[in-house]
């Protein structure tokens, strides 16, 4: 694990894999108990000397598609620098006319329609058994602080994009986009947007007790529109080039504002939010819990499974 605090982790999707303009002071790749990141991470210093950390989901180059992202490793690697954040960045479809292809988004819910073939919980696998809280599955202050943000920074930029909240983000398995039947269906259940990554990486944190939020960027319409074409991945392509340039002049003004912030509106309390949450989640320790799985757990949630004994967490 890495002496150094790194304060918020940046998880950069398609059309995002690197960040510009700021200095690099290192780059790691932790072997965490689930394995190594997509990528080696890399920390960068803020003029104020704050740090962040960026991390390419589907690698450098784009060769891990959404069904094989180590979330886990992702999300343990960040954790281990001391991470008290991630704003993760998506390429989105639009299930909605008004938000149209260049448009961002900040969602508040989520509906999950993977499949059952991804990693989705730490507790997996292990003798430890913990249900985390997922009824808001973004951390409402992360976002409440991110959105305003996001915001001025589109109208800087000049292009006339717009910024939509309180979305909800239908997550598909994928990797082939949904049929145009599926498309309308999740429209009528309310969802808004629908991308292949939300999921487990939402979940992960909330495990993780990390605060969470997601900056979608709007590439397609999906399929639901009879009269359109059904999207494609040249579609979505065609748009991720100008949205990747948004997103980082967005970024750059989050991570512009962030110092100020720290001192002036308490946004640490922000980037704290979940920390404490799992504490009703996890069943008190009992001698069928494995130390080896307690050991691995420690990784992610030291507060409750680290040292000699472990900690004994709320009873209920
Ligand atoms: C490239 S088309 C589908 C692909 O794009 C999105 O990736 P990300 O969320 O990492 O930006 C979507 O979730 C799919 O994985
Ligand atoms: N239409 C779509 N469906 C799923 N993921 C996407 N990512 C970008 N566009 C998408």
């Amino acid at each position: 694990m890495s002496e150094e605090k790194v304060l918020i982790g940046i998880i950069g999707g398609s059309g995002l894999y690197a960040l510009d303009n700021l200095t690099v002071l290192r780059t790691v790749n932790p072997l965490t108990p689930w394995g190594h990141p997509s990528a080696p991470i890399t920390i960068a210093s803020l003029p104020s000397g704050t740090q962040i950390a960026f991390l390419a989901r589907h690698g450098h180059g784009h060769t891990i598609p959404p069904s094989s992202v180590p979330s886990r490793a992702n999300i343990a690697a960040l954790k281990s620098l001391g991470v008290a954040a991630i704003i993760s960045f998506s390429a989105v479809g639009s299930l909605r006319e008004e938000i149209s292809p260049g448009s961002f988004a900040i969602p508040s819910q989520i509906i999950d329609r993977t499949k059952g073939v991804r990693k989705s919980s730490f507790f997996e696998d292990t003798s430890v058994v913990a249900h985390a809280m997922f009824g808001d599955p973004f951390s409402s202050k992360l976002t409440g602080w991110l959105a305003p943000k996001v915001e001025k920074a589109l109208e800087e930029e000049g292009k006339g994009k717009k910024l939509f909240t309180d979305k909800t983000v239908v997550c598909m398995e994928g990797p082939a986009f949904s049929t145009r039947a599926e498309s309308v269906m999740y429209r009528q259940w309310g969802g808004d947007l629908i991308n292949m990554s939300v999921l487990p990486e939402a979940k992960l944190a909330r495990e993780a007790e990390l605060s969470y939020a997601l900056i979608c960027m709007a590439t397609d319409y999906d399929s639901w529109r009879p009269q359109s074409d059904a999207v494609t991945a040249h579609d979505v392509f065609q748009v991720l080039h100008d949205n990747s340039a948004t997103a980082k002049l967005v970024l750059s003004k989050i991570l512009d504002d962030l110092q100020a912030d720290l001192i002036a509106d308490g946004v640490k309390e922000s980037l704290l939010q979940e920390v404490g949450g799992m504490k009703f989640s996890i069943m008190p320790r009992s001698v069928k819990q494995k130390q080896e799985d307690r050991d691995k757990l420690a990784y992610i949630l030291p507060a409750y499974f680290s040292g000699e004994e472990g900690h004994d967490v709320a009873t209920h």
